[in-house]
């Protein structure tokens, strides 16, 4: 019997012929990842086990993204204990506060290695899924079972295949895609699958646009997020690698013809419109113009899902060419990455976001989560291109979140309320 590409990656880490959904396998991890919030947890673990050598410094990843810089005497505890980890363990690959959002860097910097197994300590790890590696989400404490041994058990998910065909209108994005999506399936529609998205659309995406749909799996409940890797993939990776001396060779798996799935979504969006997750869940999904007019006190751009260039880039765009955002509206801008936000510097996007009046925060996880600037308070209401929007997530559990695209968050920008961006 066929495998799907989930099947194929955990067989062949765990050094099997073949494995079906239900099977528990052990798979040799490839690259395991903790930020500045989950790793203390994880090297507090390591030392109550007495657990002295990690098993492969090389294969580790250390970022700060979520409290960077410090934004309070514990965070920079954690630093500190982390920075100490990195040194005393000879961590190869570690990133400081000034690297930019865990998801983002990554791929950039080359450790997203296709056909492979990847774990991280953060939800929404399985972003790395649009490079086609199996990409997970994992506890700090799992996590140190990674760090002594390599390895970790899973039980091999069902996959839910995504056929994706159509053309986007204008305006419209990956963003309104996935949200779609979710609004159907349900925030535990998909609990433990492995979500794989494919077809035509899929297939003409960005890398960066792929990334925002992998990105949301999770809040489907999925296992994790998949995309056969392509010409596109190969040669990001490639290139990634290449700049950053982490040249590895890999393997381009692609689930078998005949792979079973235990279902597959026909997803048609020539007629998709720009979509809003309304609070306080990310499975409340409208089309914007059902809510529009609605009055909003911020807007942020930025996170794991929508912090890339191709966002900034069309954000930038709707506000220029409507004359800038409402002076009653707070708009954070926050590259995801370094590396996007020297790129943006070098197009002029940044000095334009801040002629118009927005802010732009250092790449980080920014507002996203309410931990770190950007706080809403009681009885505000945020337009946000993250992916969460659980009652309190930016900040006061009176606060509000709408989940958009930067397309559509630009244009809330503009009018100050909510508003379609076909409607300007
Ligand atoms: C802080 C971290 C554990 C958390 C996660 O795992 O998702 C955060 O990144 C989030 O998005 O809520
Ligand atoms: S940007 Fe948001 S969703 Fe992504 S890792 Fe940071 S806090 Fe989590």
């Amino acid at each position: 019997m066929g495998m799907t590409l989930a099947e194929k990656i955990l067989a062949k880490a765990s050094g099997k012929k073949e494995v079906s959904p239900g099977d528990i396998v052990m798979a040799k991890i490839e690259t395991a990842m903790v930020h500045d919030i989950t790793g203390p947890l994880t090297v507090n673990t390591l030392k109550k086990e007495g657990i002295k050598k990690v098993w492969d410094p090389e294969k580790i990843v250390v970022l700060f993204d979520h409290q960077v810089p410090a934004d309070s005497i514990n965070a920079a505890e954690n630093h500190i204990l982390m920075r100490k980890f990195v040194k005393e363990q000879g961590i190869k690959y570690f990133y400081d506060i000034r690297e930019g959002v865990c998801h983002q860097v990554l791929p950039e910097k080359g450790h997203v290695v296709p056909g492979t197994v990847l774990v991280g300590a953060d939800s929404h790890t399985c972003t790395h899924g649009a490079f086609g590696a199996f990409a997970t989400g994992i506890g700090s404490t799992d996590m140190a079972a990674v760090f002594a041994t390599g390895e970790l058990w899973f039980k091999v998910p069902e996959t839910l295949y995504f056929n994706i065909t159509g053309e986007l209108k204008p305006y419209v994005m990956s963003k309104d895609v996935i949200l779609h999506i979710i609004g159907e399936v349900g925030a535990d529609g998909a609990t433990y699958k492995a979500c794989q998205f494919g077809g035509e659309t899929v297939k003409n995406m960005s890398i960066a646009s792929r990334m925002t749909m992998t990105n949301m799996a999770i809040e489907m409940g999925g296992k994790t997020g998949l995309i056969e890797p392509d010409e596109k993939t190969i040669q990001y990776v490639k290139n990634a690698m290449k700049k950053h001396g982490t040249e590895k060779p890999f393997e381009v798996i692609k689930a078998d013809e005949d792979a079973e799935y235990e279902e597959v979504f026909e997803v048609e969006v020539n007629d998709l419109e720009p979509m809003i997750a309304c609070p306080h869940n990310v499975d409340n999904v409208k089309a914007v113009r059902e809510v529009a007019g609605t009055p909003i006190d911020q807007v942020f751009i930025g996170s794991c899902t929508n912090g890339r260039l191709e966002d900034l880039r069309i954000a930038i765009k709707i506000i220029e060419e409507h004359g800038g955002i409402a002076d009653d509206v707070r708009v954070i801008v926050t590259p995801a990455s370094r590396e996007v936000m020297l790129k943006a510097m070098e197009e002029g996007i940044i000095q334009k976001f801040y002629k118009y009046g927005c802010v732009v925060t250092n790449p980080s996880c920014s507002a996203c989560m309410g931990a770190l600037y950007g706080i809403l308070g009681p009885g505000e209401v945020g337009v946000a291109t993250s992916n969460r929007n659980f009652r309190g997530r930016e900040g006061s559990l009176d606060s509000e979140v709408y989940l958009v695209s930067p397309a559509t968050a630009a244009a809330c920008a503009v009018k100050g309320e909510i508003t379609d961006p076909r409607d300007l």
